[in-house]
């Protein structure tokens, strides 16, 4: 209750702001990461058609993207081992990604089986994390993720990339900014059209997100990223904020190599990506979420309070916010029926 009167009492301020004159984006994109992210923590197995449900449910609400799930090992997240059926049991709808988790060529290969249309590959900026998250090194991962990207080219499938560990890891504590832009560029370079910045454990402040983007952005472009924020410290608002404001100043090149599938032929609309900040947002409804091998990460931030600030910034989700908000209420009361706690 505290923290949504401090939120619309900041917003009254925030309100007034035109974006376009305060280097915001017109349009942010939110990519809806609460069925993987958010269920692939939870201690009890949420029941399969609950999960289509879930989904089916937040298809409606005009979000352009919804991570389904994950092709990884069920013994290593057992929550997402009935990936096959979820992906193939859920309703499309138009104008909609449905992106999957793929870690290597065999997750790739079922998640194609299973009617996937769009992947991401999950690398990390720590050495630890990459270890203890997918059993090998950095590198290791890279020749992986390469492997997947050159496979889903050949079959025109668009990949995600993201870069957990980007503000902090749970083994390692601090990760250079210099560190996360260079795994950043590898997956940018072998034809990721968005690289994903995950503060995994949610220890980063403004702060270290503003320096971590402006060693990201000397190496790739600003539209060809999106922040992932979970929220231990309560700083996720703040650390989008920051994202999402003109981060022009420190801008270095604007454009590399153009990856095979870019964002804008993704989207479900053309929109203003340059001169302003950060433009794709990760989030979860209700603030589902965690990591398995990151222990002590709390949520995502929750997709209903950034669709609340970014509303009041005067920026467009082309979202329906009381539809999502009803969606994510009714869905606790689902989950709560069943006894799965959230
Ligand atoms: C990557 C592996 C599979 C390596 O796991 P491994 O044990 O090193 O793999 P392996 O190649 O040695 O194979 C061992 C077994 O796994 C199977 N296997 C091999 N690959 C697959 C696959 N794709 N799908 C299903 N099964 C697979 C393979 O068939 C074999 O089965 P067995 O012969 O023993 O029966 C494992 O470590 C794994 O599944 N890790 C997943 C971890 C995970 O999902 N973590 C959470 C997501 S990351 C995250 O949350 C962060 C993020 C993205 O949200 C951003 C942020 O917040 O920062």
């Amino acid at each position: 209750m505290i923290h949504f009167l401090v939120t619309t009492l900041n917003l009254l301020k925030l309100s007034e702001v035109e974006p376009q004159a305060s280097g915001l984006p017109e349009y942010i994109k939110i990519v809806e990461v609460g069925p993987r992210d958010g269920l692939q923590n939870e201690k009890m197995i949420v029941p399969t058609d609950t999960k289509i449900e879930f989904i089916n449910q937040l298809s409606k609400t005009g979000l352009p993207a919804i991570e389904v799930t994950s092709f990884v090992s069920s013994k290593w997240v057992p929550q997402m081992a009935d990936h096959k059926e979820v992906m193939s049991g859920i309703e499309r709808h138009p104008g909609v990604q449905y992106p999957v988790l793929t870690p290597n060529l065999q997750g790739f290969h079922s998640a194609i089986a299973a009617g996937a249309t769009e992947v991401s590959v999950f690398g990390a900026a720590s050495e630890s994390f990459s270890k203890m998250n997918i059993n090998c090194s950095i590198e290791e991962s890279m020749e992986r993720f390469e492997e997947v990207t050159k496979s889903a080219r050949n079959m025109n499938i668009p990949v995600r990339g993201y870069v957990s560990c980007a503000l902090g890891c749970p083994y390692e504590g601090n990760v250079v900014p210099d560190k996360v832009a260079e795994v950043s560029k590898r997956l940018y370079s072998m034809g990721c059209y968005e690289i994903s910045l995950g503060d995994t454990i949610g220890v980063g402040t403004p702060g270290s997100m503003k320096k971590m983007l402006e060693a990201v952005m000397k190496e790739i472009p600003l539209s060809a990223l999106a922040v992932h924020c979970h929220d231990t410290y309560g700083q996720a608002l703040a650390n989008i904020l920051t994202a999402i404001q003109s981060l022009n100043a420190s801008r270095g090149k604007e454009k590399t190599e153009e990856p095979s599938l870019t964002r804008e032929t993704q989207s479900p609309e053309s929109h203003t990506y340059h001169d302003m900040g950060v433009a794709v947002v990760d989030s979860s409804v209700a603030g589902l979420g965690g990591c398995p091998y990151a222990k002590g990460a709390t949520g995502n931030v929750a997709t209903e309070d950034v669709i609340y600030m970014l509303n009041g910034l005067g920026i467009n989700t082309h979202l329906d916010s009381q539809h999502l908000t009803a969606t994510s209420w009714k869905e606790q009361q689902a989950f709560r029926d069943r006894n799965i706690i959230i």
